[in-house]
């Protein structure tokens, strides 16, 4: 699962209460978060600049700093007490862990500086996490051979993840109902959507911001052993049970 930065402060208890009993089910979840609005906000406090390109954050070295400290501190530590407040069992993680998230500089690096594209997830650490009856929560933060590190967008990460486990679902929780397109003048979220109509929707500006990685990752991932990857509110009550029941909510995006 897939937990966004601009829904993690108003994720119910509830939320966290259907994660706990999804766990004691034995279902094994494994989240990987982002926080870039958490980001932005501790930089302008320190009053280093912040810019965005095609939906990448320019990473500087003092960026980077920065981007370490909110994901792989606070935030992760934040849903880590969450999860547990809750009655679950919780263990928090950076992707520099065990060389767990493995990247490499993403092609426009000269662009974007300390931008990373994942090479390789050690998902034996995470299979050891879950073994010892924790669910991992996992920042998405890449490290190379060389020791350094890289700021990945959470949504490739989380994609990045999904297909390293081999999971049969990958779900996407953020603050919109799904994939919304308008159609005859009302916006509607779309229950299903393919491969391709994500390429049309992308060319069309239907899908723009910080919809577009999530596509990517989306469709980069159900190429390989994942079955389906579902785009969901978080806010909405027992949102992870439901999609796991089948009930249609949210966007579920197909091969
Ligand atoms: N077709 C679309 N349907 C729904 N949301 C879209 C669409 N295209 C772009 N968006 C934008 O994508 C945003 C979600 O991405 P983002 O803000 O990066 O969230 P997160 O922090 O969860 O990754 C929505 O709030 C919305 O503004
Ligand atoms: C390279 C890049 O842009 N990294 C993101 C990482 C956090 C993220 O992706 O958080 P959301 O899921 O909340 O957007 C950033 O610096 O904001």
């Amino acid at each position: 699962m897939k937990c966004g930065g601009s829904t993690l402060a108003a994720l119910p208890d509830s939320f966290f209460e259907d994660l706990k009993q999804l766990q004691a089910s034995g279902i094994q979840p494994v989240i990987v978060h982002g926080g870039g609005p958490a980001i932005s906000e501790n930089l302008e406090k320190l009053g280093i600049e912040t810019e965005f390109v095609n939906g990448l954050r320019r990473t500087t070295e003092a960026v980077l700093d920065v981007v370490e400290m909110v994901l792989a501190g606070s935030i992760n530590k934040q849903i880590v007490r969450r999860i547990q407040q809750s009655g679950g069992k919780a263990l928090g993680i950076s992707g520099v862990d065990g060389a767990l998230i493995q990247a490499r500089p993403v092609a426009n690096s000269a662009e974007v500086g300390w931008v990373g594209d994942v090479t390789h997830v050690e998902s034996n650490i995470i299979q050891g996490i879950i073994g010892m009856g924790y669910m991992p929560v996992i920042a998405p933060v890449g490290v190379d051979a060389g020791g350094q590190r890289y700021n990945i967008n959470a949504d490739t990460a989380a994609g990045a993840v999904a297909s390293h486990l081999g999971t049969e679902r990958m779900i996407v929780v953020t603050d919109v109902p799904g994939i919304m397109k308008e159609i005859e003048g009302t916006k509607q979220v779309l229950p299903v959507v393919s491969v391709q109509q994500i390429q049309d929707m992308i060319e069309s500006g239907d899908i723009y911001g910080g919809m577009i990685p999530k596509v990517k990752a989306a469709v980069s991932c159900i190429q390989g052993d994942v079955q389906e990857v579902v785009i969901v509110n978080g806010s909405e009550p027992k949102i992870l049970s439901r999609v796991l029941q089948g009930e249609t909510i949210g966007t579920r995006i197909v091969r």
